[in-house]
């Protein structure tokens, strides 16, 4: 379990990590999102004792950092790939950190097969690809058997079978029972992986809840409906008290009605309906929607792009440093 109450970091004027109090939970695979600048590798570093908090306090199983005998199997931490000795073998980096730590010299197989790396394992990691150098970095903070994992962009670099891999290594760490908690900007990606979320914007704490639950409080849920009779479905709609929308693809669109209502409707007045869909939105939007507010970097579009039209700020490519 790590526990965060009240943790605050300053880098001078800039609060970089506004008393940010949560829990991360085992069992479950907890996805940890903001803007960029929004904190997280912050708050990672924080959680490993690399940085000092300017205010507040973690607990990793009930202790903090520094009080950890063995850390490495406490808390097994992915920040940066590449982050290895780049002249020793990928064994040899791993055999001199399990010497290091207290960990028995037969870890360091069992990891890197783990990982897929055994082929490569007397090869030294300079010449690793970035796919490669995440695999290294994932087996590193395996090594100790950790109760915890924290991984910060884990899929960084790699191929959608590496995608899918590092998908099930996290949920498949949870399953056994581990605290799993990972960054990544790949929203697709993480509404796949994570079972819980917890979003920072500026510092500051936005949500902590159920991925289910997020998309649902954050976004709008409609029902779509295509007929070649559209007015007429509109008046039904109408009359029966149901305010449909009329959009400029021909479909019509209806808040907070089931679908089997408006189904029923449409058979009672025998109108043909070519789609009857109840929409959700995606993480990606549910997420745009709540930290449009604080998002500190923004793009400069010319054209009226779909983030313009929804009123969101801009966040995908393009960005531009706004400050
Ligand atoms: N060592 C530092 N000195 C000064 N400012 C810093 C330092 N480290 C981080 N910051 C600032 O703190 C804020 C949070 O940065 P951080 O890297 O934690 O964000 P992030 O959420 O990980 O962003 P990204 O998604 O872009 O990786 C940023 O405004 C950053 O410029």
């Amino acid at each position: 379990m790590i526990e965060l109450e009240g943790l605050t970091k300053r880098y001078g004027e800039k609060v970089a990590v506004d008393h940010l109090t949560f829990s991360v939970r085992p069992g479950v695979v907890t996805g940890f999102l903001g803007p960029n600048g929004a904190g997280k590798s912050t708050t990672m570093r924080l959680l490993l004792g690399l940085d000092r908090p300017t205010a507040g306090d973690i607990r990793i199983d009930g202790r903090h950092y520094d009080q950890l005998r063995d850390p490495l199997n406490y808390i097994g931490a992915l920040l940066e790939a590449k982050s290895v000795h780049g002249g020793r073998s990928a064994y040899n980096h791993l055999l001199c950190l399990a010497q290091s730590n207290g960990i028995p010299e037969r870890r360091v197989p069992e990891v890197l097969d783990m990982v897929g790396l055994t082929a490569v394992a007397k090869k030294r990691p300079k010449g690793f690809s970035l796919g490669m150098g995440q695999r290294l970095g994932i087996a590193q903070a395996l090594l100790g058997d950790p109760r915890i994992v924290m991984f910060d962009e884990p899929v960084n670099g790699l191929d959608p079978e590496g995608i899918h891999w590092v998908r099930t290594l996290m949920q498949q760490l949870a399953a056994e029972g581990r605290t799993v908690f990972v960054s990544s900007h790949l929203m697709s990606e993480m509404s796949l992986t994570a079972e819980h979320l917890v979003v920072i914007g500026q510092g500051k704490l936005m949500a902590d809840t159920s991925m289910a639950a997020f998309i649902h409080e954050n976004s709008r849920t409609y029902v779509r409906l295509r007929t070649p009779e559209p007015e007429r479905l509109r008046n039904v709609l109408h009359t029966a008290g149901i305010p449909a929308v009329a959009v400029s693809d021909g479909s019509l669109e209806v808040e907070n009605v089931a679908a089997a209502r408006l189904g029923e409707l449409a058979a009672e007045h025998r109108i043909v309906l070519h789609e009857l869909s109840p929409q959700q939105a995606s993480l990606e939007e549910a997420f745009m929607q709540l930290t449009a507010g604080s998002v500190e970097y923004h793009a400069h579009t010319t054209a009226e792009g779909p983030e313009a039209r929804r009123g969101g700020q801009g966040w995908g490519q393009g960005w531009q440093e706004g400050r």
